[in-house]
């Protein structure tokens, strides 16, 4: 699992490790590590680096002496001559720096203007630098976290740099994760300084291929050697209209693909007799089920599905048609997952979608505390916040996913995870994962359908249960 922590968390982290070692070390582990992530750089070619008044600068300053000792030239772009890391500029001249007025024709750039100190926005000088680098496009490396961004919020700004990648200390932070921040980081890797054992909780987390142990953490009866369909769990599919009837297939498709032991769907009688028809499997009679998925392609009847499921008093996914105001409780008293898009998440907290994409981070915390339940905004980085957890960015997938039909795939996979035993966060962001991913490995670097993505599902599952799934995120680099 990858994790994310806010600047307060990682300051206080830093000072606690600081005081277990000599004056400097961590600058010193951070600039190393820096030099070396950035070895790619060829001897005899230049790199501006553009240098602001705290430790960002003084990490590249540092980093600069190790770049020149192996041939590579450096020049540097004081932001402000008088606010600057003393010993740090003093070692890169000493090492055979250059100190330049502006940045001009260099290929390669560092952007150390600010760190984890910074406050969102760029001016003067700086904002000069980050329109050099957005008209000249030199390869960019931002030093922990790309200048001008919201480090927390991972919220832009009106001017910020946008970089190729990113080279953060300690820990990932949420900018260099959740949208629309992330798409100014690039591809971010770590250095690790010795912060662990020092963190506290993150604020962050995004599942990798390697997690499939913590699902199957979930699902008890996966060690029973005696389970059978009910232990598994039943989930129950209200999905689907005369208008949308292929949303029930499409959803009936995605609990199938999960981890239920058997999927009971509620509709009309010539809905059901089609799902029946395509998935003999399905059972189409009344009875009990351990979750239910209400939403997906809905009519009219919607409001009084919810009302059924809710009086159930089991675990509820709601998506699309099931996501209006007047449907929802005050407050859920059972556990719930909520699988917005932005447009509706914007709509039921009586917002703008602009709003949502802007801070969706923010959006999706401030409606799971409102129902207190999972909200799962889906997305080109799905998150999934539930009062009390670490939220969950969700890494896998590609923009081949935005297709009809992948929300009700999603939709009854997440209900399918809920009925066999995970609470809804953990339903919800293994659904993310399993769905960017099956999309993935359903046809990679191409068009996907739905239909493509649930017939991927159980496979991706095997190779996640067994450790075995390749790479599936999408760095978008
Ligand atoms: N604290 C530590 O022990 C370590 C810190 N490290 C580095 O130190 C960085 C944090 O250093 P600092 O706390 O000095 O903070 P920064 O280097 O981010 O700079 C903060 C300074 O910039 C100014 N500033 C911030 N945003 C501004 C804006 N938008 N416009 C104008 N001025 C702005 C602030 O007023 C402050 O003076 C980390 O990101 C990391 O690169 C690393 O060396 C690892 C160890």
């Amino acid at each position: 699992m990858l994790t994310a922590h806010l600047v307060a968390d990682i300051r206080a982290a830093e000072e606690a490790l600081a005081a277990t070692l000599p004056e400097g070390e961590l600058m010193r582990r951070a600039s190393k590590g820096l030099a070396e992530r950035v070895d790619f750089i060829p001897a005899g070619e230049v790199v501006v680096m553009l240098i602001g008044p705290g430790n960002n600068g003084g990490d590249a300053l540092y980093a600069a002496v190790h770049l020149l000792d192996r041939g590579v030239r450096v020049d540097l772009c004081l932001l402000d001559e008088t606010k600057v890391h003393a010993d740090g500029l003093a070692a890169a001249q000493a090492g055979g720096a250059q100190i330049v007025e502006e940045p001009s024709g260099q290929r390669w750039c560092l952007d150390a203007i600010f760190g984890i100190g910074a406050r969102p926005g760029l001016s003067g000088k700086a904002a000069e630098w980050a329109e050099w680098i957005a008209e000249n496009d030199p390869y960019t490396v931002a030093v922990d976290v790309p200048s001008g961004i919201g480090v927390d919020t991972a919220t832009l700004s009106s001017m910020y740099v946008t970089a190729d990648s990113t080279i953060a200390f300690g820990t990932y932070k949420n900018a260099l994760l959740a949208t629309p921040a992330e798409s100014a980081s690039g591809f971010p890797e770590l250095v690790d300084i010795g912060l662990g054992p020092h963190l506290s909780e993150p604020s962050l987390e995004a599942l990798e291929g390697d997690d499939g142990d913590l699902m199957a953490e979930c699902f008890a009866w996966l060690d029973d050697p005696a389970s059978h369909k009910y232990s598994r769990g039943v989930v129950g599919i209200a999905a689907g209209s005369e208008e949308y009837a292929g949303a029930a297939h499409l959803c009936v498709a995605g609990a199938q693909a999960g981890m239920a032991g058997m999927v009971r769907f509620a509709g009309s009688q010539a809905l059901s007799a089609r799902v029946v028809d395509r998935a003999p499997e399905v059972v189409a009679a009344p009875g009990r089920v351990q979750a239910w998925v209400v939403g997906p392609g809905g009519g009219d009847d919607v409001g009084a599905l919810i009302t059924a499921a809710l009086a159930d008093g089991v675990p509820v996914v709601l998506d699309a048609a099931a996501l209006e105001l007047e449907y929802l409780p005050g407050s859920f008293d059972v556990p719930a997952l909520l699988t917005p898009h932005a447009g509706e998440l914007a709509r039921l907290l009586d917002t703008d979608r602009e709003n949502v994409e802007a801070d969706p981070l923010s959006h999706v915390t401030r409606a799971a505390e409102r129902w207190n339940a999972t909200v799962l905004l889906k997305g080109p980085r799905t998150l999934v916040a539930t009062p009390g957890r670490a939220t969950r960015v969700n890494l896998t997938g590609s923009l081949w996913l935005g297709t009809a039909g992948a929300g009700d795939v999603l939709a009854g996979l997440a209900g399918s995870l809920l009925a066999a035993g995970a609470d809804p966060h953990d339903a919800g962001s293994f659904a993310a994962f399993l769905h960017g991913a099956a999309s993935v490995h359903a046809n990679p670097g191409g068009p996907v359908t739905a239909s493509d993505v649930a017939a991927a599902l159980p496979v991706t599952i095997a190779d996640f249960i067994a450790g075995t799934l390749d790479d599936v995120r999408d760095w978008r680099d």
